[in-house]
């Protein structure tokens, strides 16, 4: 049977396929339709844009090199006129840059030649599960990235575009602004939404173990290793897998993370085969990586793979607008988590709260609210309950929150003080703290050591 005889056999025409090697694109048919995808194909760019009048596919896949003109071309004019049609590209084997430009023009994914049935299965099927735009507007991006400034409307915006592709993003913001928020929302908006997101924090995992968290391990491959055990990668198969504090990886480490992205394959610690992987990277740090890469700490083949998008989020203080509606959700969180009415700011506490400078961001809100809450006795929060002055103190006299383990640290009492009153109310939880504290848990270990409270 013809392969066009197999088209009009089919229900449905899901698929475009453009490219102008016949072969190519019967085969690429054949193996949609084994899929039980009915498919269309053009050879040109020209063709493939009166197809796209006629008809609306679930996803077009498109060569890149064009007999009159490019893929790039093409993926600009589906984003213009189709808004919402996924279109992936086909790129020649090497040519990482090709695939890079399309997608950070738009694209929704890459496939390099010759194509992989399973690479392409992965692509169609992530592709197939995105929701329309509109649905994805009203669901979780508009609901919990709280915030009306014009700033954190333009990241929503970014985020709903980012969560309809695979692209590799950084988002770059100090402690607290909301990073991993975002990085769950991109996830939680795509077509990998049923898969799972797995965090990992980069500067929490310790060198000697790194290998095997990310990549696994067989029983008895090293002292300790009782049973086989799968890693960060396997865990976020067919998910996504956002790397926290992504700066704080170690150079050798780097080597070996750059190897799996491009592979799509890792080799557990002890194992003797790889075992390919389907993971979207998403990477977030506080520290400007592109000056690591210059300080040759980041690798800057790593730097440019997870970075195709970079994503900035504002501090706090330069979006004092959102203050309201955030606190107005801490707030509601914490009456529903404690039982009881949900309590107001005094207009002097909101007053008081938008002068401030949170260089904890909103963790600190969140903090500062929290206990406010505990302290307060009636349904309203006055800007004494707030005390605010104490934390402009305690900011102000305490550590350089941006501090490396190796920078000279004024080793003083306000220091330790901070540090033991962060681990307190995180009830001793490290993790908690440093976060709170606004530096890596390697920092904060390296600190308690030093103290020899460790
Ligand atoms: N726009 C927002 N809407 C709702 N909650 C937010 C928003 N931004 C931050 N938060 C809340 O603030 C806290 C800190 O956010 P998150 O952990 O995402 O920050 P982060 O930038 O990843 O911090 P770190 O760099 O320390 O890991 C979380 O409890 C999160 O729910």
């Amino acid at each position: 049977m013809s392969v066009s005889d197999r088209r009009n056999r089919s229900a449905s025409v899901d698929v475009l396929v453009i490219d102008d090697e016949e072969d190519i694109r019967e085969l690429l048919e054949l193996s949609l339709m084994r899929m039980g995808l009915g498919c269309d194909a053009a050879g040109t760019v020209a063709e493939a844009r009166t197809l796209l009048e006629g008809r609306r596919y679930r996803l077009c896949l498109t060569d890149m090199r064009l007999p009159d003109g490019d893929g790039l071309e093409l993926v600009e004019h589906i984003q213009r006129q189709c808004p919402g049609l996924p279109v992936a590209v086909i790129t020649a084997f090497g040519s990482i840059e090709t695939a890079i430009r399309a997608l950070k023009v738009g694209a929704f994914d890459f496939v390099t030649k010759p194509v992989e049935l399973k690479a392409l299965r992965e692509l169609v099927t992530h592709a197939l599960k995105l929701q329309a735009p509109s649905d994805a507007a009203q669901g979780e991006g508009g609901r919990k990235l709280i915030g009306t400034s014009a700033a954190l409307a333009q990241l929503r915006g970014q985020v709903e575009k980012l969560a309809r592709n695979q692209a590799p993003v950084f988002i770059h913001g100090e402690s607290g602004t909301g990073k991993e928020v975002i990085a769950r929302l991109i996830h939680s908006l795509g077509a990998r939404a049923a898969a799972p997101f797995v965090p990992v924090n980069c500067g929490a995992i310790s060198p000697e173990l790194m290998e095997s968290e990310f990549f696994g391990h067989r029983k008895g491959s090293f002292t300790g290793a009782a049973t086989d055990k799968e890693g960060l990668f396997q865990a976020a198969n067919g998910g996504t897998l956002f790397l926290d504090e992504v700066g704080e990886l170690p150079l050798s480490m780097q080597v070996k993370l750059l190897r799996a992205i491009q592979e799509r394959a890792v080799r557990p610690v002890g194992a003797h085969a790889e075992e390919s992987v389907d993971v979207r990277i998403l990477s977030a740090s506080h520290r400007d990586l592109a000056q690591l890469v210059n300080e040759n700490r980041f690798r800057q083949d790593l730097y440019f793979r997870i970075n195709v998008i970079t994503l900035r989020v504002p501090p706090l203080r330069e979006r004092p607008e959102d203050i309201p509606d955030l606190a107005a959700h801490v707030l509601g969180r914490l009456a529903e988590r404690e039982g009881g009415a949900v309590r107001q700011l005094s207009p002097d506490a909101l007053a008081a709260l938008s002068g401030h400078s949170f260089p904890g961001n909103v963790r600190e809100l969140e903090n500062l609210l929290e206990r406010a809450c505990a302290l307060c006795e009636s349904d309203q929060i006055t800007a004494a309950d707030l005390d605010l002055q104490q934390c402009e103190g305690l900011t102000q006299t305490g550590l350089d929150l941006d501090t490396g383990e190796d920078d000279d640290v004024a080793d003083s009492d306000d220091e330790r003080i901070k540090v033991l009153r962060a681990l307190d109310e995180n009830r001793w939880n490290r993790s908690a703290a440093a976060r709170q504290l606004g530096m890596t848990l390697r920092q904060l270990r390296y600190r308690l050591q030093k103290w020899g409270m460790d």
